[in-house]
């Protein structure tokens, strides 16, 4: 899991937010990196200017990684000991000739790459003055007020680009919800079904091909880790569950969840996050559907949220909604609407719940979606008729399809044809997104290159690339 470097490895304790690697794990962690960027820290365990400059290490990682992260999904900051037997080739293969020695570059080129200080035109650069926190982050530029304030901000929620990041929330939220499952053992003999049938559609329409993947897997197993004949208040079946929990948590992968939110992510620790990816996924999937399944989407979606959604009131509520419904679903079309229309019923409650109670997220408040902003052509006057809008249920609906269909997915389009395109060799639809590896970084960069924040790196890194300085040895 993401947390690998967190308690485990050399030198890790519990507080530690730099993630240890070792020659093992180093090419595939880095490789299956979503962040566009990562810094290495090659030191060694002995070395007294190593063991002073952990805490400067660390309290920069703590921005950039870990749950509690202020810039998650920007930088990953890992650790290779190089004093450990098992990693001095890999610290060779970067020239490591002082310690402690900072690299940093796309996370690929570490895990594919040799350095040394004579190659002019690599991508991993060296970071030759990171003495103290305050020094590595002034590398980044992350002094420069503009960075700053575009980092802040709240994100521009008219910018239909921005659902670009969502797919990482996708995998997210797939992979939070199974964990909350099994956490929580709510897989029972009457609700078995009905997971099944939510994993199915998983399978057929997630726009995450590894969660499809895995959502494949978990259901070739299925019958092996909950029986139907099994009660799992038998002792038994809390063996079984104890034995599969952290295996079928990895339905997106073994690095997701990641613990950290990009699209969902809310200006206060506690507010959006996994319920945003709900929706996000829920929408997704009823874009992607044919309208042959219309009908039996709604209804799994439904039994979903009823059994799993682990929100009280929002299940309750969110079957009530469904339960109204009385004719069924004849196209993907009408699903869509029906869960926009749903999800907007949902968004004007909360809108007065938040502004009397002060609950909700400053940064992002309830609105009807989409804003005019967003999809002007959604709106056929922005004039409320018989308190509602006059939507263009059309021109919502190919907004929908548009928004929660290619644009989400389009990260993932644009590095495989890339992908294609750099490597000159063929690469099979599987490594889109089974291979853990190549997907997400590349994902990663077309999430950044549509991320304000990345504006900020990007200038430091060619302003880099024009300014080397000798490097300097710091013991
Ligand atoms: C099924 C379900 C029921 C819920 N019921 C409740 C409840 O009863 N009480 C409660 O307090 N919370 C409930 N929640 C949580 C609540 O709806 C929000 O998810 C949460 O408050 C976070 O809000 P958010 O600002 O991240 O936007 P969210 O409402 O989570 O929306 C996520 C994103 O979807 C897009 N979006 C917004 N509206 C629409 C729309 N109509 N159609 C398509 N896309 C849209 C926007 O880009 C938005 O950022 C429920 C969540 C779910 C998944």
């Amino acid at each position: 899991l993401r947390s690998l470097g967190v308690g485990e490895g050399a030198g890790g304790s519990e507080a530690d937010a730099a993630v240890d690697l070792n020659a093992t794990n180093f090419g595939a962690f880095l490789k299956a990196s979503p962040e566009p960027w990562a810094v290495v820290e090659f030191f060694a365990h002995w070395c007294p200017a190593c063991r002073n400059y952990k805490p400067h290490y660390e309290k920069v990682a703590k921005l950039f990684n870990g749950r509690d992260a202020a810039h998650p999904g920007i930088i990953l900051m890992a650790r290779v000991d190089c004093a450990s037997k098992v990693n001095i080739e890999l610290c060779n293969r970067f020239s490591v000739d002082h310690y402690p020695f900072l690299l940093w570059g796309p996370p690929t080129k570490f895990s594919s790459a040799k350095w040394d200080h004579k190659q002019e035109n690599s991508e991993i650069k060296l970071i030759d003055d990171g003495r103290t926190a305050e020094r590595l982050l002034n590398s980044f530029s992350l002094e420069d007020k503009r960075y700053e304030n575009e980092s802040m901000l709240p994100k521009n929620s008219s910018d239909p680009q921005q659902i670009v990041q969502a797919i990482y929330d996708v995998e997210e939220a797939t992979a939070h919800a199974l964990e909350i499952i099994l956490g929580h053992k709510m897989i029972k003999p009457e609700n078995r079904d009905s997971l099944i049938r939510f994993l199915q559609i998983l399978v057929a329409h997630h726009p995450s091909k590894r969660c499809r993947r895995g959502s494949a897997e978990l259901l070739i197993n299925f019958d092996d880790h909950w029986p139907s004949n099994l009660s799992l208040s038998s002792q038994e079946s809390y063996k079984l569950l104890e034995n599969v929990t952290e295996e079928n948590s990895w339905v997106c992968g073994k690095e997701v969840p990641r613990g950290y939110w990009m699209f969902c992510r809310g200006s206060k620790k506690e507010t959006r996050g996994f319920s945003c990816g709900l929706w996000v996924l829920m929408h997704s999937l009823s874009v992607q559907i044919g309208d042959g399944e219309s009908q039996s989407t709604f209804t799994s979606i439904c039994d979903f949220i009823h059994n799993f959604f682990i929100c009280e009131e929002c299940r309750k509520h969110f079957y009530e909604m469904c339960s109204s419904v009385s004719v069924p679903f004849k196209s993907a079309r009408e699903l869509s609407l029906w869960l926009w229309s749903t999800h907007n019923k949902v968004n004007e409650r909360l809108k007065k719940e938040e502004k009397d109670l002060g609950t909700g997220d400053p940064s992002f408040p309830k609105v009807l979606w989409p804003t005019n902003q967003l999809c002007p052509s959604c709106y056929r006057s922005s004039k409320i008729s018989d308190g509602a809008l006059d939507w263009n249920e059309d021109e919502v609906y190919q907004f929908l399809v548009n928004y929660y269909g290619s644009t989400l997915v389009s990260s993932y389009k644009e590095t495989y044809m890339e992908s294609l395109l750099h490597e000159k060799k063929t690469v099979s639809e599987d490594s889109l997104t089974s291979n853990t590896a190549s997907v997400p970084i590349g994902a990663a960069l077309g999430v950044a290159i549509a991320s304000c924040t990345f504006g900020a790196l990007a200038c430091f890194w060619r302003a880099q690339q024009k300014n080397r300085k000798q490097r300097k040895n710091w013991n």
